[in-house]
């Protein structure tokens, strides 16, 4: 295998007779921003399921940073250096936005017992406030998550999949729900991270404006199937793509 901080190799998963993912192989190398796009039902949750290891491919193999991912619990992928963001909020409501990024900071320091037995803090609190300062959300640090607008609770879930420095990052929708203003802050914070850091990210979205202007490269699915793969400029005009969505 590569030595790419992802690798997927001839990836299929089908449910009963559907054949949600087929013969799925990429590379992603250090500090791209890889988007994955395509029509409702194309296999995108799917495959970064597999991707995960929250699903069990039927065929294939994932490799992350040279680890290869079999069924594993969250705290080992954290462990790999995977953090990651939901189609749908993960945010406590009931808890200040800092409770909630230093408690996705606690995913990846150790066990139950550690975290219940071992220093309060460990560093947490000034790790969550620097990511807070990053997203901008100073003025919300001790609001309750669930009293911000939905797009400010997309910037918490963000940041939350970045404690702990990892280098590789799954954004599933960040876009999702996200309004105009919302969403260039959003990207610009993005896009500044990966530059600062170099964070490999692999993205699913349908906005095809915020898409298209973070990734550095683009694979579509259709029907489980990457029927292209290219920079955004390649992907727009690509009439197999244009085909899919129309049809789709
Ligand atoms: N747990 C499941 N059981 C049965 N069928 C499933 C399951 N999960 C997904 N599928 C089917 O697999 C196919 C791919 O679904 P998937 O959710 O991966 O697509 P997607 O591209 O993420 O779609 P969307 O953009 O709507 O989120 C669909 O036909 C879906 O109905």
């Amino acid at each position: 295998m590569s030595d790419s901080v992802l690798s997927v190799r001839n990836i299929s998963k089908s449910f009963g007779g559907i054949h949600a993912v087929r013969d799925v192989s990429f590379d992603v190398e250090k500090g791209e921003v890889l988007g994955l796009i395509g029509p409702n039902g194309s296999g995108k949750s799917t495959l970064f399921n597999c991707v995960l290891g929250q699903l069990r491919p039927d065929r294939g193999e994932v490799q992350i940073n040279g680890h290869r991912v079999g069924n594993m619990r969250a705290s080992r992928l954290n462990k790999l250096g995977v953090g990651r963001t939901f189609q749908q909020l993960s945010v406590f409501p009931q808890m200040s936005v800092l409770d909630n990024i230093i408690l996705a900071g606690q995913e990846h320091h150790g066990n139950m017992a550690t975290r219940l037995f071992g220093p309060s803090d460990a560093g947490l609190t000034k790790e969550a406030d620097q990511l807070i300062a990053f997203f901008r959300l100073e003025h919300l640090r001790d609001e309750m998550a669930g009293s911000l607008s939905y797009g400010q609770q997309k910037l918490v879930d963000a940041a939350m999949a970045f404690m702990a420095g990892p280098s590789l990052v799954l954004l599933d929708e960040p876009a999702g729900g996200v309004n105009l203003t919302m969403l260039g802050n959003l990207r610009e914070r993005l896009e500044t991270y990966n530059r600062e850091h170099g964070t490999t990210f692999v993205v699913i979205e349908h906005n095809m404006e915020f898409v298209m202007s973070l990734c550095t490269r683009i694979i579509v699915l259709a029907e489980g199937a990457i029927i292209a793969e290219g920079t955004p400029d390649e992907i727009r005009s690509n009439q197999q793509v244009i085909d899919a969505y129309l049809g789709g």
